[in-house]
């Protein structure tokens, strides 16, 4: 099939080498010209494992493009996959999505044959029939589910093992309205072995909302048993291991520490809570879930000053800036308001992270231009005794901690057996 993914970002470029890898033609669609650029040189903008390999051995089976044009008229569906962040008060932006379905509008436009847009992106229910929708058709002129095809089809990858997400789902989720949508989509998604579910188009958008606010509730709930396991000397790795055996709990999400961040729980579970109030729901459990996780980073601190009392003029190392192993991305990571909370306490940071210095960095200019860049985990070792780690990335487990304090945020093995003082936030 010809596909066209409008976002080049990490759900756009992953899930379309996906189908590329499953044996389609792609064009993928991006108003970032040096996205554009890499894609069409085979270089991926964003590291996520695999990618690179993929998209030199598909050369030729893809391209890239700013024109919406060029991208509908050769290709028989289009997957929207933009950005749906945050506004400043938590609601979802959906500037991206409305932009992007008014390209997409005006170039279906020309086109005679019937084509098919379908939301990736994560959006709040409602949202794909009440915004995409009446866009399309109004820079069209067309009519939904007679002249084109309109689904939902939220994406579960996990950033760092993304391909590999994709291309072996637990589910595929797919909202449809009419049936000849629901056949383009069910022969795309044929290869991928995995449950199909088939639901209407504002129950797909919800399964991913509910999805990540229950994989977010988990993780803060461990997180508040955790809190109470420190205090009580108990290691709550040991307890969630325990508590994961029963079937219908299941171990995984359960690994305690400075919390969740990301480019999506954060957000989702923002939206959600913004969008239950809009129609005069308390959403109390969301609500403390969000405050646990924020609260979560800086027990790493407290526990740091228990060991430092005064941390002006310190020398502090923190291993880990990304938000979590296997990426670059430092959306939401709490490597920010740890490091924050340093500066404001007068330390000195030096930090090491293996793919996110630069992202951290541009991301982040009030914190990220006040700190020392080390070129590797050693130097980090070598400028300081005081060692924050953020982010459990492999290779820091192959480091000696002797005769350093370790304060953990994420369990590292090889800090907690070599470390002079060791400290893990809830063990
Ligand atoms: N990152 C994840 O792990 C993940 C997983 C599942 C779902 N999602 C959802 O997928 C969506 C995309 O997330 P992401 O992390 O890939 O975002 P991203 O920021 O990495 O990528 C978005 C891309 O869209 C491009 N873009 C913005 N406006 C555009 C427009 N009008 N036309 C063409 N391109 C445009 C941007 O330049 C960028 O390259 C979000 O809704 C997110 O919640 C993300
Ligand atoms: O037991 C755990 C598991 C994860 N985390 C943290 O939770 C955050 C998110 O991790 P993960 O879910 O692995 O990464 P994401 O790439 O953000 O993936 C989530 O968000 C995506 C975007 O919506 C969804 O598609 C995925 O299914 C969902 O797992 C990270 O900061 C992790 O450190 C924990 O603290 N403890």
């Amino acid at each position: 099939m010809k596909v066209s993914v409008v976002g080049s970002g990490y759900v756009g470029l992953v899930t379309g080498m996906g189908f590329v890898k499953l044996g389609n033609e792609v064009i993928f669609v991006d108003v970032d010209e040096r996205k554009v650029k890499m894609i069409n040189n085979a270089e991926p903008p964003i590291y996520e494992k695999g990618l690179e390999e993929l998209m030199k051995e598909f050369r030729g089976k893809y391209r890239a493009t700013k024109d919406y044009h060029e991208a509908v008229l050769n290709s028989d569906v289009t997957f929207i996959a933009v950005g749906t962040p945050s506004r400043e008060d938590g609601s979802i932006d959906l500037k991206y999505v409305e932009s992007a379905a008014k390209a997409i509008g005006e170039a279906l436009k020309e086109k005679d044959s019937y084509h098919v847009i379908v939301v990736k992106s994560t959006v709040l229910p409602g949202t794909t029939e009440e915004v995409v929708k009446p866009l399309i058709e109004d820079h069209s002129g067309k009519k939904a589910f007679r002249d084109f095809g309109l689904a939902m089809n939220p994406e579960f990858l996990r950033e760092g093992v993304a391909l590999r997400d994709f291309l072996n789902p637990d589910r595929v989720v797919i909202g449809v309205q009419d049936e000849r949508t629901k056949q383009v989509l069910e022969k795309l998604y044929k290869p991928i072995k995995a449950p199909k579910l088939i639901t209407d188009i504002k129950t797909a958008e919800m399964i991913k909302y509910a999805s990540n606010a229950f994989l977010a509730t988990k993780i803060s709930f461990a997180n508040e048993i955790g809190n109470i396991c420190k205090k009580l000397g108990i290691d709550s790795w040991k307890v969630f291991e325990g508590v994961g055996l029963d079937h219908r709990i299941s171990p995984h999400f359960f690994r305690t520490g400075i919390g969740w961040g990301g480019s999506c729980f954060p957000k989702d579970v923002k939206a959600l809570i913004k969008k239950a109030e809009e129609i005069g729901e308390e959403p109390l459990i969301l609500k403390a879930v969000l405050e646990v996780n924020e609260r979560q980073p800086l027990r790493l601190i407290e526990l740091l000053k228990k060991h430092v009392p005064e941390l002006e003029g310190k020398t502090v190392g923190v291993l880990g800036l990304a938000f979590k192993p296997g990426t670059d991305d430092v959306r939401e990571t709490r490597a920010y308001p740890i490091i924050k909370k340093l500066l404001e306490e007068g330390a000195r940071v030096i930090a090491y992270d293996p793919r996110a210095m630069e992202n951290f960095r541009r991301f982040y200019p009030d914190v990220g231009e006040k700190i020392t860049y080390a070129n590797s985990s050693s130097e980090v070792l070598d400028a300081t005794d005081v060692i924050l780690i953020v982010t459990e990335w492999k290779e820091f487990e192959e480091l000696d901690y002797s005769g350093k304090i370790v304060v953990d945020g994420r369990r590292v093995k090889a800090a907690e057996k070599t470390a002079k003082i060791y400290e893990g936030v809830c063990w």
